[in-house]
């Protein structure tokens, strides 16, 4: 079983055509990156998935379930997602609630623990914390913690609900160099361990595709550009067209790092026609 179909999805708005014809497919074993400009569609792709939005054409199958003959509130329970947006949500935390309840409550998957909650629970949280590089944070009030362990919180709290598949929406936005290197670290070893759900991560920036990430789906106008094994798609011909300038990738410790081509930037642009 797959745990992703999208098979020739269209979605329309008014005039425009926001997703054009997309196939993707999600294998068991698979973990993803979604990469794109700002406006190619990736946020429209997650969030149909999620069944927040339904396609004007094609078909979407997740973890065997067809859209249209499943409860799209069963699903999602299935779903983790970690975003910027959702940390803004988080906000709503009760002002006393400790990292540590934080992380619990995802086990719930609502917003502040209101069910009871075992000894294996708290060990669990404890540990997911410790894993995230947070053991030290688990007394503190979440509402006080810095952007980047406020990151490093969420996602010890998106493991703790065991999603089947999740999606990791540009976690590193805002986090300096370290605070990043820290994060994505786990990640890398956390989406190795046995009991790891399907990871979608979202980026602008390629040097996040850790060696972790199998596959690439590469995103231009709500079209694909190109999808599947990284090596095949994380090239520069095929990065140049989708960001729509052409740039240089350089392989260290099996990451890309990208530059845009040497005279090709804006800067470049500018003085050639000055
Ligand atoms: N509900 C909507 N109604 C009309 N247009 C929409 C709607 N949602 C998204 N769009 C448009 O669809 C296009 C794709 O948007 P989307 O948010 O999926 O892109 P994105 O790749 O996630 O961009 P970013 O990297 O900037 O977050 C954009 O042009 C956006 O304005």
């Amino acid at each position: 079983m797959n745990v992703i179909e999208f098979r020739d999805i269209v979605w329309r708005r008014g005039t425009d055509t926001i997703l054009q014809h997309v196939d993707w497919t999600v294998a068991q074993d698979q973990h993803w990156a979604i990469i794109g400009c700002n406006g190619s569609g990736k946020t429209s792709l997650l969030r149909m998935l999620c069944g927040y939005i339904w396609p004007t054409s094609g078909t979407i199958t997740v973890l065997g379930h067809r859209f249209g003959t499943v409860d799209l509130r069963e699903l999602r329970k299935s779903i983790g997602l970690v975003s910027s947006a959702f940390q803004e949500q988080l906000q709503s935390f009760h002002p006393r609630e400790t990292a540590l309840d934080v992380v619990l409550s995802g086990k719930f998957s609502t917003i502040g623990v209101y069910d009871e909650v075992y000894e294996d629970d708290v060990d669990r949280a404890a540990d997911l914390l410790a894993r995230f590089g947070a053991a030290d944070l688990a007394d503190r009030t979440f509402n006080t913690l810095s952007q980047g362990e406020k990151q490093r919180v969420l996602l010890a709290r998106a493991w703790m609900g065991r999603p089947r598949i999740l999606i990791l929406d540009e976690p590193c936005t805002g986090l300096d160099v370290l605070a990043r290197e820290h994060l994505l670290q786990a990640i890398q070893v956390l989406g190795q361990s046995e009991d790891a759900p399907t990871l979608l991560y979202v980026t602008h920036h390629i040097e996040e595709l850790l060696p972790l990430f199998s596959h690439v789906l590469l995103l231009k106008h709500g079209r694909v550009v190109a999808s599947g094994e990284k090596p095949r798609v994380v090239t520069e011909p095929l990065l140049s067209e989708a960001f729509s300038i052409p740039v240089e990738i350089t392989w260290q410790d099996d990451r890309p790092w990208l530059r845009v081509a040497s005279g090709a930037g804006v800067m470049g642009a500018g003085a050639a026609s000055g």
